[in-house]
């Protein structure tokens, strides 16, 4: 698998420093308008997908969404290898941190076995396209024991042009206190890092776990699309 030199490039230190102290980063631009446009197009070739999930059907909002199948598009392949590279170290500190065994090897593919070895071994990546009136409830993408606790999402249309409203939305719940929400503006190309379900928080007697969810305020018009990359496999 080639690094992606797009990855390389990001504000490392800047994304983590963020993602460490909020559970969300935007990374900024990583696919261009072609690209973008490319991956939106695979969205109604079945033979790239595993599985479609019509939100509706399962109380998960509404909307709907696939699952790549193996093999995942290059670009997508890409930038799961690269990112996860960046983050492993990240993650092995956060669940130090929490007070959890598990640590990530460096390399994706050999997390991936781990998974596979567990019978997670359903490819997560995945396009979600969303239309006027569709929203997606506050959610964890946890598919088994396996758990890598970052994941990242790309935004696949323009919202200066393409729709309005469909805003991504993390909240963030405290041990015994009121939930806080955080909504990140994205632009075409655009991803964001996130925690996939608790984090550790440096509060001002060390760190306390706090719950993580995300999900997209409704679309007031026009079409969403986005790019789910999720690191661990599923059962
Ligand atoms: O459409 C979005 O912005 C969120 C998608 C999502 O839930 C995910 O990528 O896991
Ligand atoms: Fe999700």
């Amino acid at each position: 698998m080639k690094p992606n030199p797009i990855v390389s490039r990001l504000d490392w230190t800047r994304i983590l420093s963020e993602l460490d102290e909020f559970g969300v980063a935007p990374t900024g631009p990583l696919l261009d308008n072609e690209t973008c446009q490319a991956l939106r197009a695979l969205y109604d070739r079945d033979a790239q997908f595993r599985s479609r999930i019509v939100m509706q059907r399962h109380g998960f909002g509404a909307g709907e969404y696939k699952y790549f199948a193996n093999p995942l598009p290059e670009v997508i392949s890409g930038l799961r290898h690269g990112f996860y590279e960046h983050l492993a170290p990240f993650a092995n500190g956060w669940n130090e941190r929490m007070g959890l065994a598990r640590r990530y090897p460096c390399e994706l593919d050999a997390f991936l076995a781990e998974c596979h070895a567990d019978g997670q071994t359903r490819p997560t990546p995945l396009l979600l396209k969303y239309g006027a009136g569709d929203y997606n409830c506050l959610h964890q993408d946890v598919y088994g024991e396996h758990l890598f606790p970052v994941q990242l999402v790309i935004l696949l249309s323009d919202p200066q042009s393409e729709f309005a409203g469909g805003e991504f939305v993390m909240t963030e719940q405290r041990p015994r206190m009121q939930s806080r929400a955080e909504v990140v503006p994205l632009g075409i190309g655009h991803g964001a890092l996130f925690a996939v379900n608790d984090r550790p928080k440096a509060g001002s007697r060390g760190d306390y776990r706090v719950k993580m969810r995300h999900g997209v305020s409704r679309i007031r018009s026009g079409e969403r699309f986005t790019l789910g990359i999720i690191f661990h496999d599923a059962k």
